[in-house]
């Protein structure tokens, strides 16, 4: 049978959303719960055969062959009672891993399809509790908790009819405690559903502080920062002991009560079947069955309260999951539409990234002509970077179109649209695999020879050879670390071999040594060779030698230009030239830093 991977409609909420769950492995589950149920009725026979062997005993002569028989009927009992719950562990595993396999592939593939304003509303502490604490509740509620329940509410009821059909004086006193019980799990249930989910939002905010604090380790330890003082981490950690005080202040007693309440029927049993058989209206086999089964006819009501309390908390995290999967798709479009050439264009493009927050950019409109450079630049904050990320639909515009090819980009099919960009930003992140792997991400099916000459027009070649495995070396976050200047070659390399004919750049601010940062300058030529490129522009170079500046400020277009032209008339532009002068001289020396051919540069 194939694993699920599609199912009809997203779950719905409450219990019967877990119900449709269980419904995505319904035969398997099924068969889990008829083989636990089995299991704990096999689980009784000894009960039965005690009561027997008893009478044997005590008859006048012992009945030997009897009791023989009986130790046998006990043991096979017990024996296909292992084989059932075998059976049912395995068909409930199963089952859960399948379930939760289909689960995690469609929030996988969710997660992909998704605007990136998804994720900026929601923290990433509680996308990972989401992800991964609700998700496995769901395995262990359908591997455990399920047959378990059903076993627990079908064996006690077949139970209590042959206790009723041997002697319903002593089957009523067995469950005389029942409505105290009830009572105190009542108690202990109150208001559970509600403690969950606070109990889940502090979790959330514990695991959004951890995150934080991982992340900012360094900082937290340069500045003597101690866990104590890093604010929320420690805030979240006393709220979740003082949630634990306060639910064992008002469910505590409750808890307590019941499993007191729960293990107490003997208290009526032992009396009442003494003085039934000594005035011989009970059996002595009926005496033993009764105390040694009938305590066992409550302790179910146990299983089910903890089965019962872990529906609460499924059922929560089931609707958390259900609320990402619900969450609509970036829109693609159909169809075989394609860009007429490969120029960029803005038209009166507003954008804010929070629908309530201010506007980020305003009317922005200028155009990028087919394989040349145009160069954004600004004061920091003016929206430079978030201007390259509309293209590739990361985040889309609130107003205005972008247009690639002279088509708004929303009308392109998303596979169409993205095979023409190459991105490369500051931040090159690496996933955990080899270096070949990583390159790979550009075009999956490029052969190792594509890769070695991709990498050498990077300038990534020769560190990728001094790495301990070379072109097989580990990288990401369980690996080899590289430097800021090597991710960056690496990145150009896997742009490289995308060979995509626009090329979204925003630029490193800075780097710490020139050489590393000559060879970046080197990579980037050969990557722009021919193409579109929009950069983000920090460095003179860049700046001066491309065909079209386009001035930001505020979100806004200041003016546009070759360089010579907005030097002579742009104010901002002057000053702009004029810091990023200033800044070469510093860092440089002056020595080195030629202005590029046919520049003047201001002082
Ligand atoms: N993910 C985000 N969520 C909310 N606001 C954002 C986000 N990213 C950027 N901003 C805001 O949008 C504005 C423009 O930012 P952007 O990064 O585009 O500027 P920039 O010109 O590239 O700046 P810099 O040169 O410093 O990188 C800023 O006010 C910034 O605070």
């Amino acid at each position: 049978m194939s694993v699920v991977e599609e199912s009809p409609s997203h779950p719905p909420p409450g219990l019967r959303g877990l119900v449709s769950l269980l419904g995505l492995q319904g035969p398997l589950v099924g068969l889990a719960a008829l083989s636990s149920t089995v299991a704990a009725a096999l689980g009784l026979v000894p009960f039965f055969v005690v009561a027997r062997m008893a009478t044997a005993i005590y008859a006048e002569p012992p009945k030997l062959d009897e009791v023989r028989t009986l130790a046998l009927v006990a043991v096979g009992a017990l024996v296909l009672r292992y084989l059932f719950v075998a059976g049912a562990t395995m068909a409930a595993h199963i089952a859960a891993f399948r379930i939760l396999h289909a689960l995690r592939l469609r929030i996988a593939r969710k997660l992909g399809a998704v605007p990136l304003s998804f994720f900026s509303r929601r923290s990433t502490g509680s996308l990972k509790t989401t992800l991964m604490d609700d998700v496995n509740q769901i395995e262990s509620f359908v591997a455990h908790n399920f047959p378990d329940a059903v076993a627990a509410m079908v064996v006690p009821l077949a139970t209590a009819v042959a206790l009723l059909w041997e002697d319903w004086r002593m089957a009523l006193a067995s469950i005389a405690v029942a409505p105290l019980a009830v009572g105190a799990m009542a108690l202990a249930m109150r208001d559970v559903g509600k403690a969950h989910a606070r109990w889940n939002e502090i979790q959330q905010r514990m695991n959004a502080s951890l995150l934080e604090y991982f992340r900012g380790i360094k900082v937290i330890k340069t500045f003597g920062l101690s866990a104590a003082r890093f604010g929320d981490l420690s805030r979240s950690i006393e709220e979740g002991l003082a949630w634990m005080e306060g639910f064992m202040r008002t469910n505590g007693r409750g808890y307590g009560a019941f499993g007191a309440l729960i293990g107490s029927s003997l208290v009526v049993l032992v009396p009442l079947g003494g003085w039934l058989y000594v005035r011989g209206g009970l059996s002595l086999e009926s005496l033993v069955l009764f105390l040694v089964l009938g305590p066992q006819l409550l302790m179910s009501l146990m299983r089910l309260m903890f089965a019962w309390g872990n529906v609460e908390r499924v059922t929560a995290g089931n609707e958390r999951i259900h609320d990402i999967l619900l969450a609509p798709d970036l829109e693609d479009v159909a169809g075989t539409e394609s860009p007429r050439h490969d120029g960029i264009s803005f038209r009166e493009v507003d954008f804010r990234y929070d629908s309530a927050g201010k506007d980020v950019l305003h009317r922005v409109t200028f155009d990028a002509p087919a394989g040349k450079v145009t160069a954004l630049v600004g004061p920091s904050g003016a929206g430079k970077s978030t201007l390259v990320k509309l293209v590739p639909r990361l985040w889309e515009a609130h107003g205005g179109t972008v247009e690639l090819g002279g088509v708004d980009v929303r009308k392109l099919p998303l596979d169409t649209l993205l095979s023409r960009v190459s991105m490369v930003f500051q931040d090159v992140f690496l996933f955990h695999g080899s270096v070949r792997d990583n390159l790979r991400l550009g075009r999956a099916e490029a052969t190792d020879a594509e890769l070695e000459a991709a990498c050498r027009a990077a300038r990534a070649h020769d560190f990728i050879l001094g790495l301990p495995q070379g072109y097989d070396t580990m990288l990401g976050e369980r690996g080899a670390r590289l430097s800021g200047g090597e991710k960056q070659r690496l990145s150009i390399a896997r742009a490289l071999l995308k060979a995509a004919p626009v090329l979204l750049l925003d630029e490193a601010t800075a780097f710490a040594d020139p050489e590393n940062e000559a060879r970046i300058q080197e990579a980037l030529s050969e990557l722009c060779e021919g193409r579109t490129v929009v950069v983000v522009a920090h460095r003179l170079s860049t700046i001066a030698t491309a065909d079209h500046i386009v001035v930001l400020d505020g979100g806004r277009v200041q003016d546009q230009g070759p360089h010579e032209v907005l030097l002579s008339r742009c104010a901002l532009y002057q000053r702009l030239w004029a810091s990023h002068s200033d800044a070469r001289d510093w860092s440089l020396g002056g020595a080195e830093a030629e202005a590029p051919r046919g520049v003047e540069v201001a002082s």
